[in-house]
């Protein structure tokens, strides 16, 4: 069976090291490039890459994409900055290259999907709700992209259910002593050296609390589900959103 021909877009950072070494440790893909910044986008199409992993920057990450779509090659994203606007742009593109697939994953953390759903399927019992994610001290954004997906699962959640809007009697706040807002639900962000990836959901009702909490001990953790969308993503044309859609989570 020929293997896959995978190339990552960030070798040298945290993840994509990573990455590099998760896929030329796979026996059935080939890492056929790895490019670091600077280093021209052309080399991925040179390459004959079938599939390109994406872990770079939230500045960096839409030309990349970008040229794996129009250039038919599927990608697989980790990098966070995924607003309405960015996502419609790539459902656009890929309308014209309708046999390319785009997997954006906001976390590859097996435990980490598994959060969001326990937390989704979690929310319309509480009626408080809020978010603490824990990072190393190095992420470049906040909220992480995890915490922001979650946030929006659990509020649409909240909505089906017909909750409206969490008790919150301040009045008077420092401001960001609430944390940030997303889609109503505070999100709280820490960045603490010592620590790689974490996320609690916090839910809370009359005498009673849920705490949904997620670890990730080192980047290695992320790599089964790298390697899982490499391998689903080929088959899967257009945009997913998450990896759960790979996970068969009924
Ligand atoms: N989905 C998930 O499960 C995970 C997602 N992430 C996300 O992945 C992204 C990367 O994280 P992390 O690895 O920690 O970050 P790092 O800063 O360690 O690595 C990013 C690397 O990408 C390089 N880079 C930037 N722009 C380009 C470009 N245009 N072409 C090629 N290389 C480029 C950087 O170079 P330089 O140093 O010169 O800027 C750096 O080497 C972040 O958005 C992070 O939030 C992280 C962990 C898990
Ligand atoms: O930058 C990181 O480290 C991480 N980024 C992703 C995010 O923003 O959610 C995934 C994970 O939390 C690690």
């Amino acid at each position: 069976m020929s293997k896959l021909r995978v190339a990552v877009i960030g070798r040298a950072g945290r993840m994509g090291s990573e990455a590099c070494r998760a896929v030329e440790a796979a026996d059935d893909m080939e890492l056929v490039a790895a490019l670091g910044r600077g280093d021209e986008l052309r080399t991925l199409a040179d390459s004959g890459a079938q599939v390109a992993v994406e872990l770079t920057h939230p500045d960096s990450v839409m030309e990349n994409v970008e040229f794996c779509i129009t250039h038919g090659i599927h990608a697989v994203v980790g990098t966070t900055g995924w607003t309405d606007e960015r996502l419609a742009r790539v459902r656009g593109l890929l309308a014209d290259a309708p046999g390319t697939g785009v997997l954006i994953a906001p976390n590859f953390g097996i435990g980490a999907v598994l959060t969001m759903r326990f937390a989704q399927q979690a929310a319309r019992f509480f009626e408080s709700v809020e978010i603490v994610e824990l990072h190393h001290p190095n992420k470049v954004d906040a909220p992480s992209g995890t915490a922001v997906r979650t946030a929006q699962l659990v509020a649409e959640a909240r909505r089906e259910a017909g909750r409206g809007d969490q008790p919150d009697a301040t009045i008077t706040a420092l401001e960001g002593a609430r944390g940030a807002d997303v889609d109503g639900i505070p999100v709280h962000a820490v960045r603490l050296r010592g620590l790689i990836a974490h996320q609690e959901v916090l839910f809370g009702d009359e005498g009673e609390t849920l705490t949904i909490r997620h670890d990730s001990m080192n980047r290695a953790s992320f790599m089964p589900g790298v390697l899982l969308g490499v391998r689903r993503v080929v088959d899967t044309p257009g945009l997913t959103f998450g990896l759960e859609h790979f996970m068969d989570l009924g």
